[in-house]
């Protein structure tokens, strides 16, 4: 599915208001099909709007006008008296009554018609009061393009935000109803279409069948040469999270690679050697229980077909120097992840301008604070730009992992929201790391690819789960148990 900003939402609106469509004919024929959709959904016979001072709840006024003709009871409750024309010429039109108070909601259906994607700051009192009454109503809420409060390109919210039973929205889906508060503010989400002049500036939203047909078939006659080699170097004397570390080296095999190699610094290796015998965990030197740089020692693992590192590994100048060694010899993706952003961003990010191999790194959103130098609520606020312009300077694939996760290879952009809260916990990131090096030296794809692959397989693998245990009580290790489903599900046509 493609979904679009509201700054690409604004500027074809703006340009079709100029050139094609009187906006106030958009809004009589946004109106019209709102009422349509609404109707296909319920059968009402009291219905209050609530009506905004522009765009949105000139669009509730127009639906509002259609379901009175059809000998529905409407009354509109108006937020403000300082109303734009357009809306001002809707409220001169609507025959049924007005209330500048919140009425009793004895009513059988609310219409939010607030604020759109005109949303701009934090929302003012009067309306978090009403927001905050609707919602407990209990009421069913049908939204109008925008389930208010909530802003249309990151889907963050300001102070509240209407939960919508039925979001109807106008031409494309906002980004927003895909991240963030966003993904909790509606339950059904249809697309009516007004005549807005279209455009490709578009964000994609993964769908199940995206990733069909990437398997490819595995011949009889081959072996484990035959599929990779993918190696995870992770660990330290401080975080050995030996567990997770060795759970992420199995999630390679589960994405079909042949071998799967962790590395690990000496002091702890004996942590880490047979917690799973299929694994080949060997030592990296070390110093005080952290990885040391030493070029003879990395050489052989320039063979690999994929390398993640960083996780539980602390920051260090030795890592740094690593992660360099592989930035200018290595030839093929290495994935940084955890300690690896945290040491790169305290030791500078330029050799990233100017490497041999690919890179995907995996922020969360601390971790994007430290390699982009903005403040979490800059990232939050604008966290689609913020991505692609990190993955445009640095030349690298990110995954800007949240709820859900933004993809951006600098170019191409996209949004994973398979999954759960429960990937809301420690071992998760790790996991995600260990998926990505498997399919990374599994298949050949380009990280972006790559990428977006990893994360649905992740987020679908703790959907499956949840269907058998609840999301309170799984781990990071039950959810990987699920991956086969997944793999099932990609191959199923
Ligand atoms: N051609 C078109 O344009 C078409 C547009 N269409 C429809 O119009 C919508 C966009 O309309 P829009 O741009 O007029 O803005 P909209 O979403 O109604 O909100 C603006 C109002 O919200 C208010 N407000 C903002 N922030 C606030 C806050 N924090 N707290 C409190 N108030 C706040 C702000 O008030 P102010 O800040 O000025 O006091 C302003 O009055 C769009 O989503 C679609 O539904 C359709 O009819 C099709 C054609
Ligand atoms: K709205």
């Amino acid at each position: 599915m493609e979904a679009i900003t509201k700054e690409v939402m604004k500027k074809i609106d703006s340009y079709t208001c100029q050139n094609i469509t009187k906006s106030i004919d958009l809004m009589e024929e946004a109106g019209a099909s709102f009422a349509k959709v609404t109707l296909k959904y319920y059968n009402p016979k009291r219905v209050l709007l609530l009506v905004g001072s522009s765009g949105n709840g000139g669009d509730a006024l127009v639906l509002g006008r259609y379901l009175l003709k059809m000998g529905i009871h409407v009354d509109a409750y108006l937020v403000s008296k300082n109303l734009s024309i357009d809306c001002k010429t809707n409220k001169d039109l609507f025959l049924g009554d007005f209330y500048y108070e919140l009425p009793k909601l004895d009513y059988d259906l609310i219409i939010d018609g607030l604020i759109g994607f005109g949303l701009n700051s934090k929302l003012k009192d009067n309306y978090i009061d009403v927001i905050e009454k609707v919602n407990h109503s209990k009421l069913p809420i049908v939204a109008l393009d925008i389930p208010t409060g909530i802003d249309a390109t990151s889907g963050i919210s300001y102070g509240a935000f209407i939960k919508a039973d039925l979001l109807i929205t106008i031409e494309y889906p906002k980004t927003g109803l895909f991240l963030n508060d966003g993904l909790d503010s509606y339950k059904k989400l249809e697309i009516i279409s007004i005549g807005i002049t279209p455009t490709n500036e578009f964000v994609h939203i993964n769908e199940i069948n995206d990733f069909k047909g990437v398997l490819p078939k595995r011949n009889r006659n081959t072996n484990k040469g035959s599929y990779g080699k993918a190696l995870i170097i992770g660990g330290s004397y401080k975080y050995p999270g030996a567990s997770m570390l060795a759970y992420s080296s199995l999630n390679q095999f589960k994405m079909g690679v042949g071998y799967s190699y962790l590395y690990v610094p000496k002091e702890v290796y004996e942590l880490y050697a047979l917690r799973h015998p299929e694994v080949i965990v060997s030592s990296l030197p070390s110093i005080d229980g952290h990885i040391k740089y030493d070029e003879e020692a990395l050489k052989p693992l320039l063979k690999m077909d994929s390398i993640a590192i960083g996780m539980g590994m602390d920051i260090s100048i030795d890592l740094y120097e690593v992660i360099l060694y592989f930035l200018v010899n290595y030839d093929k993706t290495l994935v940084l992840d955890a300690d690896a952003l945290n040491t790169i961003a305290k030791y500078g990010m330029s050799p990233l301008k100017n490497k041999k191999c690919k890179v995907i790194m995996t922020p969360h959103i601390k971790e994007m604070e430290r390699l982009s130098l903005r403040g979490t609520n800059e990232i939050l606020n604008n966290p689609i730009d913020i991505a692609k312009e990190f993955a445009n300077m640095y030349d690298v694939t990110i995954i800007l992992k949240s709820a859900s996760s933004i993809i951006s290879d600098g170019k191409s952009i996209s949004i994973s929201n398979f999954g759960n809260p429960s990937l809301a916990k420690g071992g998760s990131g790790d996991t995600l790391s260990g998926i990505l090096s498997g399919v990374l030296a599994y298949l050949d794809i380009t990280p972006f690819e790559a990428a977006n692959l990893s994360c649905y397989i992740l987020g679908r693998a703790s959907e499956f789960a949840s269907m058998e245990i609840e999301e309170e009580c799984m781990s990071p290790l039950d959810i990987s148990k699920y991956i086969n489903k997944v793999f099932k599900e990609i191959k199923n046509e």
